[in-house]
Parts: structure tokens; sequence; C-alpha cells
């Protein structure tokens, strides 16, 4: 097969998926429930963070949890593609943990902040961006609170950070979609519905 006629984006396959919104929007839950039900169509983009691993998080699948000083050095040599400080700690997407997940022809989902949108757009990733949003502030602290994994301190800059996100993601054009998760079944077959195109084409692509 000869390859003229076909740019870098088609030839290295599926449309990446971004998804971002507040912490506590629901977006690891989405993510978890799509990853089971489509078992060999998405692939997780592992993101390194500085924060420190919470229960049941197991190192190189949740996250590559790492230090300040390992995680700055690879930031220095080039070797992510963005990244950004968030309620205290670092986080960023490495090259190479989406490769990972294109090199299988995967849809490659990434799960990161506003500012790993700002920055994922001046890159020729080219995904599909999806916003998880709240019903409301009131709701998003209830479930922060009720999940009991951050310290109040956490919890506050988690909520501020919310704030900002929430009143940036109503500029028209960051996202192609916003889904607001009230009610979970209603958000996750949402969810499936934009993303059924690029499902079909990675599950008729094994045939
Ligand atoms: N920019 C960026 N944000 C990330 C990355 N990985 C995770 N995040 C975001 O960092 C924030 C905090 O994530 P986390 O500590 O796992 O808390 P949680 O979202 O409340 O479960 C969330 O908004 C994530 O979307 C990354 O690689 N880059
Ligand atoms: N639609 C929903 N209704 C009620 N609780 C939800 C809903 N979606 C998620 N949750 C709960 O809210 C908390 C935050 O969800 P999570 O997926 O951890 O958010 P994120 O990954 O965006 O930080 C979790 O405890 C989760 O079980």
């Amino acid at each position: 097969m000869h390859l003229f006629g076909f740019s870098r984006r088609e030839m290295s396959g599926p449309r990446p998926v971004v998804l971002s919104g507040p912490s506590g929007a629901g977006k690891s839950t989405l993510l978890k429930r799509l990853m089971k039900e489509y078992e060999g169509v998405f692939g997780f983009s592992v993101s390194h963070t500085t924060r420190n691993p919470r229960p049941g998080e197991e190192d190189g699948k949740d996250y590559h949890f790492v230090t300040r000083e390992n995680m700055q050095e690879g930031i220095d040599k080039g070797e992510f593609i963005e990244n950004a400080e968030f309620s205290g700690n670092m986080y960023g997407t490495s090259k190479s943990s989406i490769e990972d997940v294109q090199a299988q022809n995967l849809i490659c989902i990434l799960d990161v902040d506003i500012q790993g949108v700002q920055n994922i757009k001046k890159t020729d990733l080219n995904p599909i961006y999806i916003s998880i949003q709240p019903p409301s502030m009131e709701i998003l602290e209830k479930r922060l609170r009720e999940r009991q994994t951050e310290t109040e301190d956490s919890l506050q800059k988690r909520l501020e950070a919310a704030r900002i996100d929430m009143e940036l993601s109503k500029e028209p054009g960051v996202f192609d979609i916003v889904i607001i998760n009230d009610d979970l079944e209603g958000a996750y077959e949402k969810l499936k519905s934009v993303l059924v195109e690029e499902i079909q084409k990675v599950q008729d692509a094994k045939k």
C-alpha cells in the first residue's frame, strides 16, 4: 500500500478523545464505564502526576506517580505534549502515553483539566473535545465530599478551579460537546452517542 495522499493524522488511526471538566464532575466514572463496555476499543492515556495515589489507584494504570524533580526533568527533555499545575500538584501527558495507545490502533482517551485542553489545542493531536459538567456547584461539592478523597484544603482548591472551568467551558468553540452529568445513565448515553462513529470505525477495522 502506498502512503501518498494520506495525512500523518489519518495514518495514525482513530481520533483521540479529550474528556475535561471540573474535578468531581464524573469524568473517571464515565470513562471507566466506557472502557469496560468497549474493551479493545479505547486506551487510556496514563498521565504523570506528583500527587499521592489514592487507595485503590495503581501506578502505571491510573497515573504514573512521580516526584516533582522527576517530572520536571521529563518536561525539560521535551517528553510531554502538555503539563499543568492543578490544586498544588503537577500533571502532564507524555508523548509516549499517547503513542502507546495509538500504536494499538485504539481510541486514545485523555482526562485533562482546562489548561490541558488549551495546550492540546496548540498541538496537532486533533481530538474530539468533550466537557463533563456537574448540574451545579452545590452538587459538585456534595459529590466531591462524598467521594472522601480530598482534604479540606484540596477540596477548596478544586472548587475554585471548578468555578474557572465552568466559566471557560461556556465559551463557544472550546468544546465539541458539553455533557451535564445529572443523571449518570443519561450522561453515559450522551457520551456514547458522541463517540458512536469513532467506535464503529475501530470495530470495523478489527473485522
Ligand atoms: N493538564 C492536565 N490535567 C490532568 C492530567 N491528568 C489529570 N489531569 C486533571 O487534573 C485534575 C485533577 O485530577 P485528579 O487529581 O485525578 O482528581 P479528580 O479529577 O478529582 O479525580 C483533573 O481535572 C484532571 O482532569 C494531565 O495529564 N494534564
Ligand atoms: N451522575 C452522578 N450522580 C451521582 N454521583 C455521581 C454521578 N457521577 C459521578 N458521581 C460520583 O461523584 C464523584 C466524582 O466522580 P468522579 O468520576 O470521581 O469525577 P472526576 O473524575 O471528574 O473527578 C464520585 O464519587 C462518583 O461516584
